[in-house]
């Protein structure tokens, strides 16, 4: 049974998707949660879960600071899933996770990085957009791409539709992506 840790900044819409799946596998299990929002509402998602919560402390401390103090109270794992983290992960946890982080990105990588790349692929009037798994490394949204799906933008469509689609392929492709690692031994 491999361990998993959930890392999450807001909703955790994605982390659900992650426990509802997870809960009756055989090849995974959710052990911990890391947060770094006080009020985001994957909170009550874990507690809901009865996942131990883990909150990353940023503030004035260094990113090597609160990585360490992090690691320091994490259960043994064998993958790091980024599921919303809205924080750049620095060269302790790379370091202490090599080749073991994994990244949701809401767009065709290497198109549209960072923290909004459903609203830049919108406002850039792509018809073709969707999402990625990709392995974190010390550049933003630039290491190996796992894997993508496409959604479609039709002429017209409102934003919210748009993002509603990308959930809804997030929420099955991330699990999925998952899986897949674990069958190939690549975790
Ligand atoms: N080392 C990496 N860390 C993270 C990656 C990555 O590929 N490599 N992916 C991001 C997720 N993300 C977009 O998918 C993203 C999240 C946040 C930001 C960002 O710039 N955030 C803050 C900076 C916070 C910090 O310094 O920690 C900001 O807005 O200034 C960009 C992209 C997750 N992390
Ligand atoms: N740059 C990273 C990024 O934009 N991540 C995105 O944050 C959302 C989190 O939703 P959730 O909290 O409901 O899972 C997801 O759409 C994920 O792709």
């Amino acid at each position: 049974m491999k361990r998993l840790i959930v890392f999450a900044s807001g909703s955790g819409t994605n982390f659900e998707a992650l426990a509802a799946h997870f809960a009756h596998s055989q090849l995974a299990e959710i052990v911990a949660v890391v947060c770094d929002q006080p009020q985001a509402a994957v909170l009550a998602r874990a507690a809901r879960w009865q996942i131990p919560v883990i909150m990353a402390e940023y503030g004035h401390t260094s990113k090597a600071a609160v990585e360490q103090a992090v690691i320091a109270q994490l259960p043994p794992a064998d993958l790091l899933v980024l599921a919303g983290y809205m924080r750049i992960i620095g060269k302790t946890l790379l370091a202490a996770f090599p080749n073991r982080i994994i990244n949701l990105h809401p767009a065709l990588l290497p198109s549209f990085p960072g923290r909004t790349g459903i609203e830049d692929a919108y406002a850039y009037g792509v018809r073709v957009t969707g999402v990625t798994v990709h392995y974190v490394d010390a550049g933003i949204d630039s290491g190996q791409i796992i894997a993508q799906e496409p959604v479609r933008i039709a002429p017209g469509e409102p934003l919210a539709q748009v993002e509603t689609a990308i959930h809804e392929v997030e929420h099955r492709l991330l699990p999925q992506t998952i899986d897949t690692l674990i069958k190939e031994g690549a975790i």
